[in-house]
Order: structure tokens, then C-alpha cells, then sequence
């Protein structure tokens, strides 16, 4: 039926699929995830939170609307961190006015291997039961003992630093706020307020949120040290998400510890949310199959008021281990796990999931309100 070459995918646990490869041809390995959001399969592809791993979407029918040249979140134009693409039905016509590309034809410009036409729902419960597997996509020439022994080879994310490896290599600023109907994206003019932003994976939407708030932000290399982003004279300093296991990212977590000492008003999202408890001395562990998606209920503990967020994490702050002086704010209304904290003695305070959305609900905008807020009291001190 199809003129698409056969594709397999291969769990560390021995379970195989037969599918068909939509993609470039070869073979990758990775920790399979799945992400249950029904739209953004763009973003989500092409967020730098994903590198090393393989993205399985539940929704059934993906690439409907093609790719454009807008919802590209990595701040590399060129480049899809993830591993690999695992959908049910790709469509066989997709349309969107703002499609440049089909989805076939963007996985095959930016070198991703994808596989389409299998069971889906059985994945997802495998995820689900067993908890996050490594696995293998093999194309074309396909060999099950061969990518089953790939697959047990990926050496998992836990222990693996990938931040420095996403992150950018030289300093740059961004001034382009966010997307407005009519006219795309804008140079936001007038800035206030002067954000340095640690690139641990940064997502374009998280920049475009600041300057759209006034903000003039000037993005740095993960490893730069805490004097020369103070010396830039930083409102305030961004903690940015990004991938892999935030424990060995000793230098992001001493550099957030002198930070903390400049008591420069912090915010930290996700892999920035984990790295600053692991700067106030919590411990952060690997979840079963992290949460991925964009309906995620959170309850904000302030407020009592619940919010639907946009979730991408394996790792989690251990609740337990969170000192004292640190007060939650938010916690899942899914597994109870903590969804952000502040620092009583700092204006410092943090989010796991995603207020930056893109793609997902805008439920949590307010916590780049709350950094404004926190920036501008600074100043009048
Ligand atoms: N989106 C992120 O920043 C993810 C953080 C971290 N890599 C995790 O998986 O938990």
C-alpha cells in the first residue's frame, strides 16, 4: 500500500513494532517518551529538552498541518534534538496556511528518524507499566536482533549531562517578542528590564515571553561563569530548561550558588527549577515515565486556583529533600510531585513544567509577570 520504506521499532525489553519509516533512513537509539499533547508536534520535535530521546506522540493523527517556518523552538533554526519520532497515522494530505513543508519532508531536511503505522497505545501502556525504556528505530534493512542489542546499549539518561552539549556557544541577545495574529513576530523596541538568560537548552518562546514583557535578554553559554553574567549588570537572571539529568551539571549548580549569593532576582523553569534545588542542597531522582504532555493540572498553593500546564520532565525535584527556608508553590495534582518553589530569603522562584507553553495552554504566564514584579521591586530598592 505504501512506497515507504519498513521501519521497526525495538524496546530494551524485547517488544518489537513493525511500521513503515517517514523519515531519513537509518538507525537511533534513545529513552522512548511519550507526550500526550494533541497538538505542537513541531515544537516538540524540535525542543531541545527532547535530545537523546524518542518521542512518541498518542495522538492518533500527526502532521496534519505540515511544518512552517514559525514553530521551530530550538534556538538552532536548523536542528531537531530529538532522537527520533514515533506516530500512529501520518495523514496523506496536510494543510495549514502557514505550511511550508509536509511533516515527511521537514524529518528528512533536518536528518530524523521516524516510524509510523504502529500500535501506539500499546507503547504508551508499555511506558506506562515498565516505566521509560531505551529503544532503537532500524530502517530499511531491518535486523531485530541488531536493534535490540542497539537498544540495550543506550546507556539511559540518568547520570548523562547534556546541557553543555545543547547549549549555545557564544553569548547573543534577543529583543522578538511573541506571535501576534496579522503581523508574526516583532522586535519588541522599549526595554525596561535587562535578563540574563543561563542556555542550558532554551526554548524560543520562553525568550520571546521576556521581551514581549520589555525585557532586553542577553543569552549565555551554559558554562559561563557567575562574575561575567553579573558584570553584564543583569535585572534579573533566567534559569532555562533543557535536557538530560541535572545532577551532574556541577557547574550550572555553582554557578546558581553565586548567583543566589549576588541575590539577583532568579527564575528558573524545569531543568533551571532542578538545578536550583540542587543549589539549595535538595536531590532530584528519575521519575517512572515523567510527564509529558500539555494538560497537566497543577494547583498553585498560593491561590488554591488550578492550572493546566505544559509538562517535559523525567527528573524531579525529591519534595523530601527541599530545605526549609524553600517554600512550595505548586505541586502536580497528577502524582502530588513538586511543581515549583520560592526562597524565602531571595527573590528566587521556580516552575516545572512549561509557562512558556508552545505548544500547551498559557494557564502560568503569570509567573513571567511574577519575574517582572520581582525585578521592579529590585530596582526601587
Ligand atoms: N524540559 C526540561 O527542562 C527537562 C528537564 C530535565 N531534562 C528532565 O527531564 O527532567
Amino acid at each position: 500500500m505504501s512506497q515507504h520504506p519498513r521501519a521497526i521499532l525495538v524496546l530494551e525489553d524485547g517488544t518489537v513494532f513493525h511500521g513503515i519509516s517517514v523519515g531519513v533512513e537509518g538507525i537511533t537509539t534513545g529513552e522512548v517518551a511519550f507526550n500526550t499533547a494533541m497538538t505542537g508536534y513541531q515544537e516538540i520535535l524540535t525542543d531541545p529538552s527532547y535530545c537523546r530521546q524518542i518521542i512518541t506522540l498518542t495522538y492518533p493523527h500527526i502532521g496534519n498541518t505540515g511544518t512552517n517556518l514559525e514553530d521551530i523552538e530550538s534556538s538552532n533554526i536548523n536542528k531537531v534534538y530529538a532522537a527520533g519520532l514515533v506516530v500512529r497515522d501520518l495523514p496523506p494530505v496536510s494543510s495549514n496556511w502557514r505550511k511550508t513543508e509536509t511533516l515527511p519532508t521537514f524529518l528528512k531536511n533536518h536528518n530524523v528518524i521516524a516510524i509510523a503505522e504502529i500500535d501506539t497505545r500499546k507503547l504508551t501502556r508499555i511506558l506506562r507499566q515498565k516505566g521509560a525504556q531505551a529503544g532503537c528505530i532500524m530502517t530499511g534493512r531491518i535486523n531485530e536482533s541488531e536493534a535490540l542489542q542497539k537498544a540495550r546499549a543506550f546507556p539511559g539518561l540518568a547520570g548523562m549531562d547534556l546541557a553543555q552539549v545543547v547549549s549555545c556557544k557564544q553569548t547573543y541577545e534577543w529583543q522578538e517578542g511573541e506571535w501576534k495574529w496579522g503581523g508574526g513576530y516583532h522586535i519588541q523596541p522599549t526595554t525596561h528590564f535587562h535578563v540574563a538568560a543561563l542556555d542550558f537548552g532554551i526554548k524560543r518562546n520562553i525568550l520571546r515571553k521576556l521581551a514581549q514583557r520589555h525585557c532586553k535578554v542577553t543569552v549565555f553559554p551554559a558554562q559561563t561563569p557567575a562574575n561575567e553574567i553579573l558584570a553584564s549588570q543583569p535585572d534579573g537572571v533566567f534559569l532555562s530548561n533543557g535536557p538530560g539529568d541535572p545532577e551532574p551539571c556541577n557547574y550550572a549548580i555553582n554557578i546558581t550558588q553565586r548567583l543566589l549569593e549576588a541575590k539577583v532576582p532568579l527564575f528558573g523553569i524545569c531543568l533551571g527549577h532542578q538545578i536550583l534545588a540542587l543549589a539549595i542542597g535538595a536531590k532530584t531522582i528519575k521519575m517512572k515515565f515523567g510527564h509529558h504532555g500539555a494538560n497537566h493540572p497543577v494547583q498553585d498553593l498560593d491561590s488554591g486556583r488550578v492550572i493546566i500546564t505544559s509538562q517535559n520532565h523525567g527528573f524531579a525535584v525529591d519534595i523530601n529533600t527541599l530545605p526549609s527556608h524553600a517554600r512550595i508553590t505548586h505541586r502536580s495534582l497528577f502524582d502530588n510531585s513538586l511543581q515549583g518553589f520560592e526562597l524565602n530569603e531571595n527573590m528566587a522562584f521556580t516552575f516545572q513544567g512549561h509557562p512558556e507553553a508552545s505548544p500547551g495552554p498559557h494557564d502560568v504566564d503569570y509567573l513571567f509577570d511574577r519575574f517582572i514584579d520581582q525585578m521592579n521591586q529590585c530596582k526601587k530598592n
